[in-house]
């Protein structure tokens, strides 16, 4: 089994499909280069619009491999680990057509702010969303956090940034950080899912994204996400930190 691939549609969209269910779809490191070779393929071809989602029912994705991103880490060493999965991030949100996150069950802690970096975020009802690593001792570490004051009012960004809640999708709606909310039966045919955006055509697309990129609030952007991932390296090794890791990993 592939835990990421890509693949265009015939309608004229691409899909890069996380499918790792077993682990929750949680990011290892293998799957971060792939991450890149997938986002580089879509590039080359012609699409209208790139969706990211996942295999399984239950999340989204859980993050980091807390097996690989492990509390035990120095500084440094933290820092290569997350800066890949940072740059896969900053891709996304700068790809030339627009990327379209379909959240087909939770994300926690990473998975967040991958759905963060897509431009639209589709979810489904039931689904449960938790910027949570202030609980785990860290900020977030692929530059994430950031992009959430993008795409929330900074006043909410700073709240869910620091209580670490988990939110279901009406809240988050309210919100303005999910685009649109469907059953989970709309998910079985993407086709008819995402018709609005399928009958449009790719110059459009393209010019969209480029005039979304250019209205950003900041145009700094990938200088401002480094700055995040290092200060979340710097506190890498806190106790609270290794007290969190080391409770999920020692839980069976
Ligand atoms: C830069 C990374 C950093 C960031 O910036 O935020 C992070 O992303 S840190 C990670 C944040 N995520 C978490 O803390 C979530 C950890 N996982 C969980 O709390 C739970 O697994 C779950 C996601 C709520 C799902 O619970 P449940 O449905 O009960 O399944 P299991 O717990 O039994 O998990 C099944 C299977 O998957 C493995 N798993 C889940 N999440 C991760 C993960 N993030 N990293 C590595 N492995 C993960 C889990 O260990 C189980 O494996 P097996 O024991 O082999 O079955």
């Amino acid at each position: 089994m592939v835990a990421l691939e890509y693949q265009k549609a015939d309608q004229g969209y691409g899909i890069i499909l996380i499918n790792r269910p077993e682990k929750r779809n949680a990011i290892s490191e293998e799957m971060i280069a792939m991450f890149r070779r997938c986002l580089k393929q879509a590039r080359k071809d012609n699409i209208k619009f790139l969706v990211i989602t996942s295999a399984g029912e239950k999340m989204f994705c859980s993050g980091g491999d807390l097996t690989y991103l492990h509390a035990n880490l120095g500084e440094s060493e933290a820092l290569e680990r997350l800066n890949p999965m940072k740059d896969v991030l900053y891709e996304i949100a700068s790809f030339p057509v627009p990327v379209i996150g379909v959240l087909n069950g939770d994300a926690l802690g990473g998975g967040c702010e991958l759905a963060t970096a897509c431009d639209i975020r589709i979810a489904k009802e039931s689904a449960k969303f938790g910027f949570v690593q202030s609980n785990l001792g860290i900020l977030p570490g692929w530059g994430g956090g950031v992009l959430l004051y993008e795409k929330v009012h900074p006043t909410f960004a700073l709240q869910w940034l620091m209580e670490g809640k988990v939110y279901d999708t009406h809240l988050l709606k309210d919100k303005g950080w999910i685009n649109r909310i469907v059953a989970e039966h709309e998910l079985e045919d993407y086709d008819k899912l995402l018709q609005s955006y399928i009958s449009k055509n790719s110059r459009q697309m393209l010019l969209l994204k480029k005039q979304y990129i250019k209205n950003r609030k900041r145009n700094t952007l990938y200088g401002d996400m480094s700055a995040e991932v290092e200060q979340t390296a710097s506190i890498w090794g806190s106790e609270e930190h290794k007290l969190a890791v080391g409770k999920f990993l020692a839980r069976k």
